[in-house]
């Protein structure tokens, strides 16, 4: 509980007192940290001026907090995290999601949680924005859990339920904001987000799995930041931008009869496998920035005030 005061004593001395209370928390996935752009009157906090921050270390992250507003009039109190942690950096999972255990301290109540994701359904191809509405997160199921140890404080509850993770008037206000911004149908999707550890990219095989499990994408993050966000009583939304497609081949082409063709002397097409990068996931993170802005800046100036 220091930590928390400590922090709230730097932060008093650095914000204005309007920005000090925020209402609305965002996390900025891979790439996405311009979206704190659609905030004005941005303050910008370096987490390393603050206590139990660790450092992102993934290129496309910053490392600070972006306090601002948000909407028209007086407008929304918004904290945004440029930036986020992940458990392949090697950070604890209490590092992981200290900043969201923060955000609820100052009096955030809806969080909206971005990343950037493999698609594993070709129905959901590159460029749209996945409205999630459940998970499957093998690591919280097999020991990766931010809530293993005792409950965070007396406050909080021993067993969490994430029946109702992902907020359904939350949910509602996406599709909402996105018809008013005018955005294609087809520009966003629902779909459950499968949790995988990293920093590997999936084989093709282990994509299959996720997509016969249920998955519709994967990735590397968010999960730990919603379980948080449960324990803290947030309303959690995320949305995660398709940056690729997961190769899933619907069966894989055996070499052994490749080598047989080639001893019959037939001709061979051999299609190369495509791989993903980092680089390409940062690359769609640019090109869709600007519709990611403009539909959770929507979001948040539909939000009820009080
Ligand atoms: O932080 P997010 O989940 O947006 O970043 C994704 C997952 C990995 O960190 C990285 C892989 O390219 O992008
Ligand atoms: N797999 C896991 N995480 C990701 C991917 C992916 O294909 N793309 C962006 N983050």
């Amino acid at each position: 509980m220091d930590v928390f005061k400590s922090n709230v004593d730097v932060l008093s001395k650095l914000l204005p007192p309007h920005l000090l209370a925020p209402r609305v928390g965002i996390v900025c996935g891979s790439g996405l940290s311009t979206l704190a752009t659609c905030m004005r009157g941005i303050v910008e906090i370096p987490y390393n001026d603050l206590e139990g921050f660790v450092h992102s270390t993934v290129p496309g992250h910053k490392s600070s907090l972006a306090f601002g507003l948000i909407g028209e009039g007086e407008g929304v109190p918004v904290v945004a995290m440029l930036g986020r942690f992940h458990p392949y950096e090697g950070h604890v999972l209490s590092s992981v999601v200290y900043p969201i255990r923060l955000m609820a301290h100052l009096g955030v109540k809806d969080i909206i949680i971005t990343n950037a994701a493999g698609s594993l359904r070709p129905s959901i191809p590159v460029g749209t924005i996945v409205v999630i509405q459940d998970h499957i997160a093998l690591p919280l199921l097999t020991g990766l859990n931010p809530l293993l140890g005792p409950p965070f404080s007396p406050k909080h509850a021993r067993f969490v339920p994430l029946s109702d993770a992902y907020s359904r008037p939350l949910r509602l206000a996406a599709f909402r904001a996105a018809h008013a911004l005018g955005l294609e149908r087809d520009a966003l999707a629902e779909g459950t987000y499968t949790w995988v550890s990293g920093p590997t990219y999936e084989t093709p095989a282990e994509g299959r799995f996720l997509r016969n499990a249920g998955g519709d994408v994967v990735g590397m993050s968010t999960v730990p930041e919603v379980v948080a966000a449960r324990d803290e009583g947030m309303n959690v939304l995320v949305l995660s931008l398709v940056t690729n497609l997961v190769v899933i081949p619907d069966g894989y082409r055996s070499v052994r009869e490749e080598v047989e063709a080639e001893i019959a002397g037939q001709s061979i097409v051999r299609a190369p496998t495509p791989t993903v990068s980092h680089e390409e996931v940062l690359s769609v993170g640019k090109q869709k920035a600007d519709v990611m802005k403009s539909l959770v800046a929507e979001i948040i100036g539909r939000l009820p005030r009080a």
